[in-house]
């Protein structure tokens, strides 16, 4: 199930003299922020991990404000397949007929309600006071009775109604889950012989994700991030988790020598590097490098090993952004990873991290599962062809590509490389699972290969696919 219990953290003692004026009881800012926040991506497309910090600050909100204002924004927007099949129980007009405001205070109500430890009576209060200044007393007063429904039973006995043992597998669990059902059957034909673990998969998806830190190689330490709080992390020998305090606390991170880069994405550029490749082996490339996660930490491990890394991005702001991930010795380009730029063969390794619909980070996006729809899979199959087409012809006989995907998604992962593949006859895959073992030992689970396939329920990381190939001639 989506929620996370969260303690409660209701009081606001940081006014900011500029901030919009409080309405009362100070909590009543903390949750007009999330239902700011949730309006926002309805409306706007906002994305909430972007949005919401910029709210806490105008308004002020920090502490145990700031984490309550972001634990009811993301569960409220994580549970709402959850919340709406409990509110259409309680609700005697069909939701598609409730005003979009007053829906979304409605499952902001139930997310407190179901999903914390608010006690039900200040949850449904609040909720209601909400209402009323968001849609007036009239529609308070229906919210009052469908929230005061929604808290006559707790979570596991809604579950029990709204997701009954006997209903049928993809809708049990897409409900009980709050997964959209399309992402539900993707999830579990991606686990393929482990489908029994979607369970887990989904519970991890609504999990809240730890923080991991990369420590740019020859940058900074990890040291460095241990004596700020950090600690060791399972895969990676440049990775550490910060399980609490917020990274932009930490000095390396706040000068570029560290970042925030989850492990897999750590994992699967280290990949590129350990490759085995005979002769030369000093141009890189990564053709779809902004914001620059992965080019930060192949570019300072290609000055380690007096490499160049070249990184591009069809979007000029999105490859002005890797500006401060990579060190002076990279090249940064805007240009389009379908259409080659430079000479045939010209790198030794190539990765491309290609647009995908994200389905391996629900934990960090909740609103994303919402957003897209099985169309948008389709979509973007014949941009990821392309690009690694290109990049496959952007290295030299011999020379390696990664392709990296955060989606498991078949039609996204394992089915774009066979299709390119079976049109070519001068590319090897190689064991991508044996790889990362030769850079994190204790790095199991990733399928039998030659595909590795990372999942949030097994590693703690985002599900990131990674295929590693070998231009032949
Ligand atoms: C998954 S993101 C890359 C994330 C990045 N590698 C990192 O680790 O931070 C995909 C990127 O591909 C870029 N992109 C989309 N279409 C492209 C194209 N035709 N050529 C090059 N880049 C493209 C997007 O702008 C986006 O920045």
């Amino acid at each position: 199930m989506p929620p996370t219990r969260n303690r409660r953290g209701d009081r606001d003692k940081t006014r900011r003299p500029g901030g919009p004026r409080r309405t009362g009881r100070p909590q009543d800012l903390v949750r007009r922020t999330a239902f700011d926040v949730i309006r926002a991506v309805e409306t706007r497309d906002a994305y909430a991990n972007l949005l919401l910090p910029s709210r806490l600050r105008d308004r002020g909100l920090t502490g145990r404000d700031a984490a309550l204002a972001t634990e009811l924004t993301y569960g409220t927007l994580r549970g709402r397949g959850t919340y709406d099949a409990v509110l259409a129980l309680c609700s005697d007009r069909e939701l598609r007929r409730i005003d979009a405001p007053l829906l979304d205070v409605l499952r902001l109500g139930a997310h407190q309600i179901l999903g914390t430890r608010i006690p039900p009576h200040a949850a449904v209060g609040t909720a209601v006071e909400l209402a009323r200044s968001v849609s007036g007393p009239g529609q308070a007063k229906f919210a009052n009775a469908v929230l005061r429904k929604v808290a006559g039973r707790d979570l596991d006995a809604w579950l029990a109604i709204v997701a009954p043992p006997d209903a049928d597998t993809t809708t049990r669990l897409s409900i009980a889950h709050s997964h959209p059902k399309w992402i539900v059957s993707a999830l579990r034909d991606a686990l393929g012989p482990d489908r029994d673990e979607i369970d887990a998969l989904l519970a991890a998806d609504n999990a809240r994700p730890l923080v991991t830190l990369v420590a740019r190689p020859g940058r900074a330490t990890l040291e460095e991030l241990y004596e700020a709080g950090a600690e060791p992390a399972p895969y990676s020998p440049y990775a550490a988790v910060l399980s609490e305090g917020d990274p932009a606390g930490v000095a390396a991170v706040r000068d570029g020598r560290a970042a925030v880069q989850d492990e897999a994405s750590q994992m699967v550029a280290l990949a590129l590097t350990a490759a085995p490749l005979d002769g030369r082996d000093s141009r890189w490339a990564d053709l779809c490098a902004g914001p620059g996660g992965k080019a930060g930490l192949l570019s300072a491990l290609a000055t380690e090993r007096g490499a160049r890394l070249l990184a591009s991005d069809v979007q000029p702001h999105r490859a002005g952004l890797v500006v401060h991930a990579v060190d002076d010795q990279s090249g940064i380009i805007a240009a389009d990873g379908t259409v080659p730029a430079w000479r045939p063969g010209a790198f030794d390794r190539v990765i491309v991290d290609a647009p995908c619909t994200g389905l391996g980070a629900l934990r960090r996006r909740p609103e994303a599962r919402w957003r897209r729809g099985p169309g948008s899979v389709a979509e973007l199959g014949s941009l990821q062809r392309k690009l690694l087409t290109n990049a496959l012809d952007s290295v030299r006989p011999g020379g390696v590509v990664a392709y990296v995907t955060c989606s498991p998604h078949l039609a996204e992962t394992r089915v774009v490389v066979d299709d390119v593949l079976r049109a070519r006859q001068d590319v090897e895959r190689l064991d991508s699972p044996a790889v990362l073992a030769s850079v994190a030992p204790d790095l199991t689970g990733l399928g039998e290969g030659p595909y590795a396939q990372f999942w949030p329920h097994r590693h703690g990381t985002d599900a990131m696919f990674l295929a590693l190939l070998r231009r032949t001639d």
